[in-house]
């Protein structure tokens, strides 16, 4: 068993991104607007700005109230949109229940959808013209390059079908010709569907659900999970020690996958300022 060092992996891309910004005369800027005081966002946003400051790009956080109203939002969504200052507009999810996330996904522009979560963005990378690609299943597939594992007709399995990370891994993973099961709390034989897999990606939200039986000898499991453990300690959706016995490569958590989400969104920043001072445009370039 070898672990998948993502951690190292981030430090080595965000280092050469480090130098390609330090070549460019417009420097990315990249807008995070966290609403309420979740305190895993908060962790998250506070892991963005470090990156962001490592790698030479602008960063600033908007931390709005829970109790912010979907109209102020957009507004200041609207504002940020006009504002050539800025390359890069993300909001931090989940928001509070008042708020139509939809709506708010709907509302960034396209070119500045730094998450790809934009309705926009999403159909391009599914219709095979990715332009904002969402992080953290860009990030799974950076870590797929860098360790040579090749997708060509293996069979891959999904756990968890959400619009930010299940469904788009699915799809990066058939475009390099993988034979993807997306997996969800509805599938019957989940463990049997995963015991056939090549490579199998969780992303479900269930500690330690993918127990070393629910592996075949030899596969590559991907820890797309952030959970506490009973004793309040962060963990994956992977049962880390026994299925790393089974595992021919695997992912830690933390280490893992975390840090190639935060390392693809700042990669997503600079190919957005890059179009964007290039005067690309989503809706109208077919570029
Ligand atoms: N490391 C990173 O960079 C990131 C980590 N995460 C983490 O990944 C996990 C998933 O995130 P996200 O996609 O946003 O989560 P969501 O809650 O949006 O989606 C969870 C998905 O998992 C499915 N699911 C839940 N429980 C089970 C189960 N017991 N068996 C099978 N399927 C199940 C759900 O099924 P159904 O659709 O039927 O409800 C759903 O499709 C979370 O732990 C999150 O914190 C998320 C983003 C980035
Ligand atoms: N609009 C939006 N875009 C997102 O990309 C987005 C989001 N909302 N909401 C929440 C999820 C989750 N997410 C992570 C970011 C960093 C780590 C990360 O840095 N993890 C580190 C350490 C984390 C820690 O110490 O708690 C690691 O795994 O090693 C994890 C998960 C981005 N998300
Ligand atoms: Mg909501």
């Amino acid at each position: 068993m070898k672990i998948i060092d993502g951690k190292a992996l981030a430090a080595k891309l965000q280092e050469e991104l480090r130098v390609r910004v330090e070549g460019m005369a417009v420097k990315p800027a990249l807008m995070v607007i966290l609403v309420g005081d979740n305190s895993a966002s908060q962790v998250y946003v506070r892991n963005k700005a470090r990156a962001a400051e490592r790698i030479g790009i602008k960063s600033e956080t908007l931390f709005l109230p829970e109790s912010t109203s979907e109209a102020e939002l957009l507004n200041l969504i609207d504002k940020y949109n006009a504002d050539e200052q800025w390359h890069g507009i993300l909001v931090q999810l989940p928001l509070p229940a008042q708020i139509d996330e939809d709506k708010v996904l709907l509302a960034i522009d396209p070119n500045k959808d730094v998450d790809g979560f934009h309705p926009m963005n999403m159909g391009r990378l599914w219709t095979g013209q990715p332009v904002m690609v969402p992080s953290t299943p860009a990030g799974v597939m950076e870590m797929f390059k860098a360790y040579d594992i090749s997708l060509e007709g293996k069979q891959a399995v999904v756990l968890g079908r959400s619009n930010i990370v299940g469904k788009p891994m699915a799809q990066l993973m058939m475009d390099q010709n993988a034979t993807v099961t997306l997996c969800h709390s509805r599938t019957q034989g989940l463990k049997a569907i995963c015991q056939k897999a090549d490579i199998i990606v969780s992303a479900i939200g269930q500690a330690e659900f993918v127990k070393a039986d629910f592996v075949k000898e030899g596969a590559v499991v991907i820890d797309v999970g952030m959970n506490r453990n009973a004793e309040g300690k962060l963990c994956g959706d992977v049962a880390f020690d026994e299925v790393a016995e089974k595992a021919s490569l695997i992912t830690p958590v933390p280490g893992g996958v975390g840090p190639m989400t935060i390392t693809m969104l700042m990669k997503q920043t600079v190919t957005a300022c890059e179009r964007l001072t290039a005067g690309f445009d989503n809706e109208r370039v077919d570029k």
